[in-house]
């Protein structure tokens, strides 16, 4: 090969950067999946698409079907039908394969209980195979234990360890492969701030460095700040999902603001706002639910600038995650 003057020869193989994370392409794919427990039908034929890297969270009501979805896609449950893949694969029939780039954590851990945690994570390394990413796994373990802040416990019998400490040793276990695709199942449930926020700085960690992570979590602020997209089941169906902005847009947010007692508010209906909007006459608190408040709060501001009316205490505020959770679980009896 020839290299015309002043164009930079290619790198030798070797010194080149390792591939990025394959971008946009599918970590998890489901269509249709259906889950029954004999007759009863505990996921209602669902589709997933969870992008390679993504923080994906599964929320719902208790009941909805979200650990079932997750047994499924983590292979230890077959799906009654519809379409799945995980990593490639099906996760029932082809777990051995996709195993070893999976972390699974489960909502209850299976420690032997009298064995002590520097036994129990050199029991994982004896068990487990491959060094991820390149790391030694022994410094993986070391450096997930501090963080998680496990170290001083190594000689204390799993048995002997608190709730919240189990759940951070069985954290470290599920992540220790640094796997590509990582199935947390309410893992912050029960942990104080402090353990929730080393928790976090974990899984934070490695979803930075690639890993695809699908979370379940009745905090709905841990959705929030972590989720790139989310879901919210209901009832073994998916009601709701997309980024928290797309999620956000489908609950009205609400324009609010007081006005002295001879300002008529009825007047304001007039100005083609929400037609779930209507004020009490002769009252001086109006909250106006919106669906596109840029708009809408630009109709109120030029009512009173028109008027003179001056608006006190104004705020515009989106709805929140809590308010669309609230209103896919009471939806059916609305
Ligand atoms: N082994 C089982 N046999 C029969 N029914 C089951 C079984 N496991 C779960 N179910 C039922 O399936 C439905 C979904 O349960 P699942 O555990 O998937 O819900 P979930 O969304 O994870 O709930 P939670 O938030 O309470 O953990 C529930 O109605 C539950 O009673």
């Amino acid at each position: 090969m020839t290299t015309s003057p002043g164009t930079p020869p290619l790198p030798a193989l070797q010194d080149r950067p390792a591939p990025a994370a394959p971008v946009d392409t599918i970590a998890v794919s489901a269509e249709g999946l259906r889950c029954s427990y004999g007759s009863y039908e505990a996921v209602r034929g669902i589709d997933l698409s969870i992008r390679n890297g993504e923080f994906f969270a599964l929320l719902g009501t208790n009941g909805a079907g979200k650990t079932t979805t997750m047994e499924t896609l983590e292979g230890h449950r077959a799906a009654t039908s519809g379409a799945l893949s995980v990593l490639g694969a099906d996760p029932y029939r082809d777990k051995a394969s996709i195993r070893p780039r999976l972390g699974i954590m489960l909502q209850e851990a299976g420690f032997a209980d009298d064995l002590t945690v520097e036994e129990t994570c050199r029991l994982w390394l004896r068990l487990s195979t491959g060094d991820p990413r390149g790391r030694p796994r022994e410094e993986v373990i070391a450096q997930g234990l501090d963080v998680l802040d496990l170290s001083a416990k190594g000689s204390t019998r799993v048995k002997m360890l608190s709730g919240g400490q189990r759940r951070r040793l069985d954290l470290l276990l599920a992540t220790a492969n640094e796997p590509d695709l990582l199935f947390l199942d309410e893992p912050t449930t029960g942990l104080d701030p402090e353990s929730r926020e080393r928790t976090w700085e974990l899984v934070r960690g490695l979803n930075d460095a690639g890993t695809t992570v699908v979370l379940t979590t009745h905090y709905l602020e841990e959705a929030e700040s972590y989720a790139d997209r989310l879901a919210i089941m209901h009832d073994g169906e998916i009601a709701v999902d997309g980024t928290l902005a797309e999620v956000l847009r489908r609950e009205p947010s609400t324009i609010s603001f007081e006005v002295e007692a001879s300002v008529d508010v009825v007047e304001l209906t007039r100005l083609g706002l929400s037609p779930d909007f209507v004020p009490t006459p002769a009252s001086t608190q109006v909250a106006v639910p919106s669906l596109d408040l840029q708009q809408d709060l630009w109709k109120v501001l030029s009512w009173a600038d028109a008027h003179r009316i001056r608006l006190d205490r104004l705020s515009a505020s989106e709805a929140s995650l809590a308010a669309v959770f609230h209103r896919v679980s009471v939806g059916d009896a609305a």
